[in-house]
């Protein structure tokens, strides 16, 4: 019997297709301390829901589920259908998937407890980000944290388990629902992009090892609230103009940030009047993206501190947010000084 060892075709008859999302985490599951297939596994449920997700937005304007649904959130905000599909998707597979142990959804008023008495991990998730550019073909996103409980697994879901400060992070990401589909995660070892090949429903490594620009030329602010901006802002946005920084903002906070994160950029939601304490929810959006800015060599801060470091007190609270490039972001600090940056 003729056994001859594997050579790699060197035809370049059949190109490779790279490396798939699945192979990846596979792969990098050695990097992680509890390596035992647990967090991988809730990574695949999500990258699962994500692909369902990623259908339905693609076709929104051909089926019924584009539009209002008719109730608001917590936030008391109106959802849109694809928010409350993107929430039963996400949570359903995070339940089938048996990883998980209590979610914190942006459409959830409460901590949903899903009864498993082998969940080791707490998600947070904004299911559908950008809500109000969903009608409009314009990029949307999802956000996600994971966390490791912290009281024995079986036991009774607990504060402590949920209001954990971002630095507690074991995993966070974002799926970008834009011309092309990706998704984007950390574990604490650097930044990896995967795109979504629709003919195969693969995510395929796309960009490895991202790493933030320490300066850019773009920044991203809503102008339409100047008037509640603290002069500090007022002063550094001016200040971008005179050099003729570009202004990009597209209202998704994840186009936004991926955007920045590759080409070098700022994203700033400040306190303003309508909302004192930015609009930007903590626990489901802010950690998620402050975890992979400073894992990409960016960072992200309140105004006053780190955004991983403050600690959280109700599920929906709001934060806001500077983050993008270090030298922008220490640059609108520094104009920020002369005057509070956050109200509180
Ligand atoms: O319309 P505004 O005030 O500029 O706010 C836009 C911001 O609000 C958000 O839409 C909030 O997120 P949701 O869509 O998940 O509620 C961000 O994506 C975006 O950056
Ligand atoms: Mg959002
Ligand atoms: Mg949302």
């Amino acid at each position: 019997m003729k056994i001859s060892s594997y050579q790699p075709d060197q035809s370049g008859l059949a190109y490779s297709v790279g490396t798939t999302l699945d192979r990846f985490i596979k792969l990098k599951q050695s990097d992680f301390p509890f390596a035992s297939g647990e967090l991988s596994q809730l990574l695949r449920d999500i990258a699962l829901a994500s692909k369902i997700v990623n259908r339905e937005t693609n076709r929104a304007g051909l089926s019924n589920i584009g539009g209002a649904f008719g109730q608001t959130n917590v936030q008391g905000e109106e959802q849109q259908k694809l928010d409350v599909i993107a929430n039963i998707r996400f949570i359903r597979a995070l339940s089938k998937g048996g990883e998980v142990c209590a979610i914190v959804s942006e459409e959830e008023d409460a901590v949903i407890d899903l009864n498993n008495k082998s969940g080791k991990y707490v998600v947070a998730i904004d299911p559908l980000d950008g809500s109000s550019n969903i009608d409009v073909n314009i990029s949307i996103g999802t956000i996600f944290s994971i966390y490791r409980r912290k009281t024995p697994v079986g036991s009774p879901i607990l504060e402590e388990d949920i209001m954990q400060q971002g630095t507690e992070q074991v995993a966070s990401g974002y799926v970008l629902y834009g011309s092309s589909t990706m998704l984007v995660y950390t574990t604490g070892f650097g930044v990896n992009g995967f795109t979504y090949e629709h003919s195969l429903g693969e995510f395929f490594l796309s960009h490895p090892m991202i790493k933030a620009p320490e300066s850019g030329s773009i920044y991203s602010i809503n102008e339409g609230t100047q008037e509640d901006w603290n002069p500090g802002i007022k002063e550094y946005i001016d200040d971008c103009k005179v050099k003729k920084y570009s202004a990009r903002y597209i209202g998704s906070l994840v186009a936004d940030f991926h955007r920045n994160l590759l080409k070098g950029g700022i994203y700033i939601y400040p306190a303003t009047k309508k909302n004192p304490n930015g609009k930007l929810r903590l626990m489901y959006e802010a950690n998620a993206l402050a975890f992979i800015a400073e894992q990409a060599g960016a960072v992200a801060t309140d105004g006053n501190k780190r955004i991983l470091e403050i600690q959280p007190t109700s599920l929906h609270q709001r934060t806001p947010l500077l983050i993008g490039s270090k030298n922008m972001v220490a640059e609108a600090l520094q104009f920020s000084n002369k005057t509070e940056f956050s109200t509180n």
